[in-house]
């Protein structure tokens, strides 16, 4: 477990986080969402231990935990081959020899970087670089995982290839913490998530407690008929000409469209379930405004 207790954290008079405080169980992928400026970043290079100057505590159940921290901003030695980039960070780590040979080739195969462990970071793609700095963060065989945005700027490719290597660290029992903008992400790849803003957390818990809690399930309807006055008050218009209707109770809307239809000679062309998404919930904690 760990349990994070009252951080704050400034920049000057520019307030970073205030009080945040969290459990984050082990062996889980644990979401961190929230909106440009939100504080994500600061709580990360905390627990990574990359800023010092903070109030309040970061406490590991297990001391001794190594830590692999993938920054936002690709952090590699473009003039060097990603096979000596690995090097350098292995020996960071306190690697060497025949240790840190081994461990080169396999992250090497791990980030599907095998064949082109000669050539400089720089002929890389944004790909390659993403999977190369996630490569140099795990040399050292970190049991915690923290990831900032590791997945901006790089095609479907290397996103489902990093995906997967969330989806094995997580069947090694690895716990990763998984910040990013891309909610679709989170819902796929996150057990729990803690949502923030201006510096706090706003909400936490498994992603099935925030999408009952914050979301409401709607409905789509497509054809030609009417929706019944007591559906009309949370209808709003959908794509390709049909209706989105909220309703707390899905089945009893779709149930009571089918119902109307047919007592008022309609016809009904399509008739869905739309499921609650991590988005809504986003918008219903932290509103629409724009934060720049
Ligand atoms: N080095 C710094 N100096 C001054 N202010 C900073 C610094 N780093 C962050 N901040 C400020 O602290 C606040 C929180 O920033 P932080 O980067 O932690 O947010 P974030 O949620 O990670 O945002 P983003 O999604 O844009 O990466 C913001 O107001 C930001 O401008």
């Amino acid at each position: 477990m760990l349990s994070l207790k009252n951080l704050s954290k400034s920049y000057k008079n520019n307030v970073a986080l205030k009080n945040v405080s969290l459990n984050i169980s082990e062996g889980i992928c644990f979401g961190l969402i929230g909106p440009n400026g939100a504080g994500k970043s600061t709580l990360i290079k905390i627990i990574a231990s990359v800023i010092q100057d903070y109030s309040g505590n970061v406490q590991f159940t297990n001391n001794k935990i190594q830590i692999g921290y993938v920054p936002q901003e690709i952090a590699l030695e473009e003039t060097l081959s990603a096979r000596d980039n690995l090097h350098f960070f292995g020996r960071l780590y306190g690697l060497k020899g025949a240790v840190l040979q081994k461990r080169t080739e396999e992250v090497l195969s791990e980030i599907g970087l095998t064949e082109r462990g000669k050539e400089k970071v720089k002929t890389f793609s944004g790909g390659m670089k993403r999977r190369l700095n996630i490569g140099c963060a795990i040399i050292h065989q970190p049991r915690f995982i923290i990831m900032d945005e590791p997945t901006v700027g790089i095609d479907p490719q290397s996103r489902r290839y990093i995906f997967n290597m969330i989806e094995k660290f997580k069947s090694n029992g690895f716990t990763i913490i998984y910040a990013s903008h891309y909610m679709e992400e989170i819902e796929q790849l996150c057990e729990e998530a803690a949502f923030m803003d201006h510096g706090k957390v706003v909400e936490n818990g498994s992603i099935e407690h925030l999408l009952k809690k914050h979301a409401v399930p709607s409905i789509y309807v497509k054809g030609r008929m009417c929706v019944p006055d007591d559906l009309s008050q949370t209808c709003s218009k959908g794509k390709d000409g049909g209706y989105l209707i909220t309703a707390n109770n899905p089945l009893a809307a779709m149930e009571r469209m089918i119902h109307f239809c047919n007592e008022n000679s309609g016809e009904i062309e399509r008739l869905e379930l739309v499921k609650p998404k991590l988005e809504d919930v986003f918008f219903s904690l932290t509103g629409s405004q724009l934060r720049d």
